[in-house]
């Protein structure tokens, strides 16, 4: 694991989207893994500044995304569809069919779970994965206990991840209780990972991480066992 201290959040932000950047411009046709939340905003803002400036073409470029909840809809502000095109695909030239969320509103999620795991194996795989962290160490939504084994399945959220998530709701209550998500076996077989870490509040994780046990209590920790990981962190110490 290779650990980048970045002396802010900005600067997080711009080494981590400097990596895909560069990733991009060697192969056009990537297939990317995206992660929303609060901590990769940063990150999408400084993939769509490269653009704007005529760096970078996301034209061939094929994207998979880590997660949706269940039981919103793709419109609701709060869905990680709405995000990603609030935050990125918005603006840039990427192929609409090259974009790819898991589908939390499917009639049967069991299938679309399956579904979505196929076409990231039909599109050869993860290049480069972005993930963040949850408080409990969860990656992508494979919350404390997941197995390792596990590719694109339904998860029940924790109380602590829906309490960390009620910020993008009106209430508690409407956060949703599911999500759908690839699971860690896929994140693992992604060729490159980068991870985020920002802020006081993931202090407790990023030291979990750092001591370097692997156990599924502590999802995050598997990335030990990946031989391409960068993680880079700032705010904690
Ligand atoms: O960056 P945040 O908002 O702390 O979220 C941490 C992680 O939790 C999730 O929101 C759950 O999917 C991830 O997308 C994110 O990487």
């Amino acid at each position: 694991m290779k650990w980048i201290e970045a002396a802010s959040y900005g600067e997080m932000s711009k080494i981590a989207a400097d990596l895909f950047i560069d990733h991009i411009q060697k192969d056009s046709k990537s297939v990317i893994g995206l992660a929303t939340g609060g901590t990769p905003e940063g990150f999408y803002k400084e993939l769509v500044k490269s653009y704007e400036a005529g760096e970078i073409s996301f034209s061939e470029t094929t994207t998979f995304n880590l997660d949706e909840y269940v039981g919103i809809t793709e419109e609701s502000e709060a869905s990680y569809h709405h995000y990603m095109k609030k935050h990125l695909f918005h603006y840039i030239d990427i192929k609409p069919e090259n974009i790819h969320l898991p589908n939390g509103s499917a009639p049967d999620l069991e299938k679309a779970a399956k579904e979505y795991e196929s076409k990231i194996k039909e599109a050869g795989g993860i290049d480069v994965q972005l993930l963040g962290i949850g408080i409990n160490g969860h990656i992508g939504f494979n919350e404390p206990g997941s197995s390792f084994e596990q590719e694109t399945h339904i998860v029940e959220l924790t109380a602590s991840t829906r309490e960390a998530n009620k910020i993008y709701f009106e209430r508690l209550e409407d956060v949703p209780t599911h999500a759908i998500t690839i699971g860690i076996q896929t994140i693992m077989q992604a060729k490159k990972i980068v991870l985020l870490i920002s802020g006081a509040s993931k202090q407790e994780a990023y030291d979990r991480l750092r001591t370097g046990q692997v156990t599924e209590q502590f999802p995050a920790s598997v990335l030990h066992l990946h031989g391409d990981v960068t993680v880079i962190y700032t705010g904690v110490s």
